[in-house]
């Protein structure tokens, strides 16, 4: 995909999870998902990689998702466990490619979620989620992979860490801007300066899963 459907653009989560709907309809089995998130865990960095290993489904336990309303079972039945969401074989073979692309000192393995937005989060936000155990938070995703799941596709995903979000409260300096705001240009520039290097982590994956196929 090139883009994506938001939930902060006015679309029905069950329109943003459309595409996973329709690659199933196309056969496709895999999912590998991205996404541009903010770094929850004090030991991530700017511009670090982290594989979800799992999602906190924080609009799920809203009330809200991909697949609420009557059921078409063309795309999986009504009940379905997200036990093992992020399948452990392919994390296994991403795990391996990046010892083999010497990366490991920015990729890291831990849980994401997705927020509505479009506002990024405030402090008291941010250490809220932090206590419920999340490393990443962006925007997107969750729904998603909640829809590839429910139709039998097996997902990895992967956030791409383009800011920190922060703890504290800036001081906010004559020009009205502030130490520890987040700004889209930022997460923009830095989803831009790694587009290179995520681009040969993506492919090196596309061809360890096609040896399975
Ligand atoms: O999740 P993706 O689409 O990568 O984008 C993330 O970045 C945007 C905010 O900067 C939001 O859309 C958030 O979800
Ligand atoms: N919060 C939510 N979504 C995001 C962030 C963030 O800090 N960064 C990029 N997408």
């Amino acid at each position: 995909m090139q883009g994506r459907f938001h939930y902060y653009e006015g679309y029905p989560l069950s329109i943003c999870a459309m595409p996973v709907r329709l690659m199933k309809l196309l056969g496709v089995s895999y999912l590998i998902a991205s996404n541009a998130a903010g770094g929850l865990n004090p030991k991530y960095k700017v511009g670090d990689i982290m594989l979800q290993k799992d999602h906190f489904n924080i609009m799920g336990l809203a009330g809200l998702g991909p697949h609420i309303g009557p059921n078409d079972s063309r795309f999986g039945p009504r009940f379905f466990p997200m036990t093992n969401a992020y399948d452990e074989s392919i994390l296994n073979k991403v795990r391996q490619i990046v010892k083999d692309l010497k990366m490991e000192n920015k990729v890291h393995e831990g849980v994401y979620t997705c927020v509505g937005g479009p506002n990024y989060e405030t402090v008291a936000d941010v250490r809220a989620l932090i206590s419920l155990g999340v490393d990443s938070v962006g925007m997107s995703t969750v729904h998603e992979v909640i829809a590839a799941r429910q139709c039998g596709i097996r997902c990895f995903a992967f956030s791409l860490i383009t800011n920190i979000c922060s703890t504290e409260y800036g001081t906010t300096t004559e020009d009205h801007s502030c130490s520890t705001e987040v700004h889209s240009e930022e997460v923009l520039k830095v989803g831009k300066d790694m587009e290179d290097e995520l681009r040969i982590f993506v492919e090196e994956i596309v061809e360890a899963i096609s040896q399975d196929t």
